[in-house]
């Protein structure tokens, strides 16, 4: 018998302390047994015949893996029955899935990025899933996609699942980080670290370095600055990690701390980021907030972007405090 508390009775505790009810209990009850299937078909790689290309593309322009497809209708599909939701918004769908008028439907809006990290499921590296719960404005009976865009300060519940050498759940009500993992013989998510603090300090940064010609200029001067070390102005010397699969490099800061950047470049001048604000950046900064961590878009706190797009792209600098408030200082003083 493990002594760890497992997914379901902390979920019920953070019901009876008052910090959640009982639609949204079961709502993440039923997103965590999704990531449990997502876990398994990820798992079977090869064998399951899940890996390579669908053959289509999604709304951002991008090629869809096999795996992007199968998690999105996981998703989908379990959350169809669960009776805690008005409907679901997805990084693999252009318009919001209100759901259908014969099931029962809540009050809640779910968004996720159902496999995060696609470029890295063929070549067997973590990827994940991301989400992030709103609720639906009151009075709207069959929401639209306009109903999602509120801005991340609004949001109940985020979290990602990864699926690495372990299968973690990192989940927050606005009350703490807390990572659940998974017992796969017991098929149930146990609480493996409570009150995850993020380090407010780091000498670890992510970034892709091979945009670095791309960026504006505060971006280069403060990334030269990091590469100049303990002689350049920063006095000390950096590492550098990038997995590119943002859930495992934000798992990697939630454990030790660092910062990770994807900020705008001039490849695509009309794109404002690569990462989307509603699934991505958003879920992850209130995530990282609740660990003591910080995240801008380079100048200004993410979760208090008012949404203006479903699928909008916005700059992410997160992780330790002091270095994301160093990197938007650059930025700042650029502007100034
Ligand atoms: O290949 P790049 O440009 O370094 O991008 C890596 C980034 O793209 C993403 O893979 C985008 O996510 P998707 O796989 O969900 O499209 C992030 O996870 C990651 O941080
Ligand atoms: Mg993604
Ligand atoms: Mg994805």
């Amino acid at each position: 018998m493990s002594s760890h508390v497992s997914l379901t009775r902390h979920l019920i505790e953070e019901q009876r302390a008052g910090r959640i009810n009982a639609d949204l209990r079961q709502l993440i009850a039923v997103v965590a047994r999704a990531c449990t299937s997502i876990s398994i078909a990820v798992g079977k790689g090869a064998l399951g015949g899940v890996l390579g290309d669908a053959g289509t593309g999604n709304v951002q322009g991008e090629a869809q893996k096999k795996l992007d497809v199968i998690s999105n209708e996981i998703l989908l599909e379990a959350n169809a029955w669960g009776g805690h939701l008005a409907a679901c918004a997805s990084e693999e769908m252009e318009h919001c899935h209100p759901i259908p008028d014969a099931y029962p439907r809540g009050n809640y809006l779910l968004l996720f990025d159902p496999l995060d990290g696609s470029s890295n499921i063929d070549v067997n590296v973590s990827v994940g899933t991301i989400f992030s719960v709103l609720r639906c404005p009151e009075g709207v009976a069959a929401p639209g996609d306009e109903d999602f865009l509120q801005p991340g300060t609004a949001q109940v519940a985020a979290g990602y699942c990864i699926y690495g050498p372990q299968t973690t759940l990192v989940l927050t009500f606005g009350h703490g980080t807390h990572a659940f993992t998974l017992d796969r013989e017991q098929g149930a998510f146990l609480l493996t670290r409570e009150a995850i603090r993020i380090p407010e300090e780091t000498k670890e940064f992510a970034i892709n370095m091979s945009n670095q010609r791309h960026w504006e200029a505060p971006m280069q001067d403060y990334v030269r600055d990091l590469l100049s070390g303990k002689e350049g102005p920063r006095g000390k010397d950096f590492n550098m990690r990038w997995v590119a699969s943002m859930v495992a490099d934000v798992h990697r800061i939630l454990t030790r701390g660092g910062i990770f950047i994807y900020p705008w470049d001039r490849k695509d001048p009309s794109k404002a980021g690569k990462l989307r604000l509603m699934y991505e950046a958003n879920p992850m900064s209130f995530l990282v907030e609740q660990a003591g961590g910080a995240a801008t878009n380079g100048r200004a706190r993410i979760m208090d972007i008012a949404p203006a797009e479903l699928h909008q792209r916005v700059p992410v600098f997160l992780g330790s405090r002091a270095e994301v408030e160093a990197a938007t200082r650059y930025h700042l003083d650029h502007d100034a």
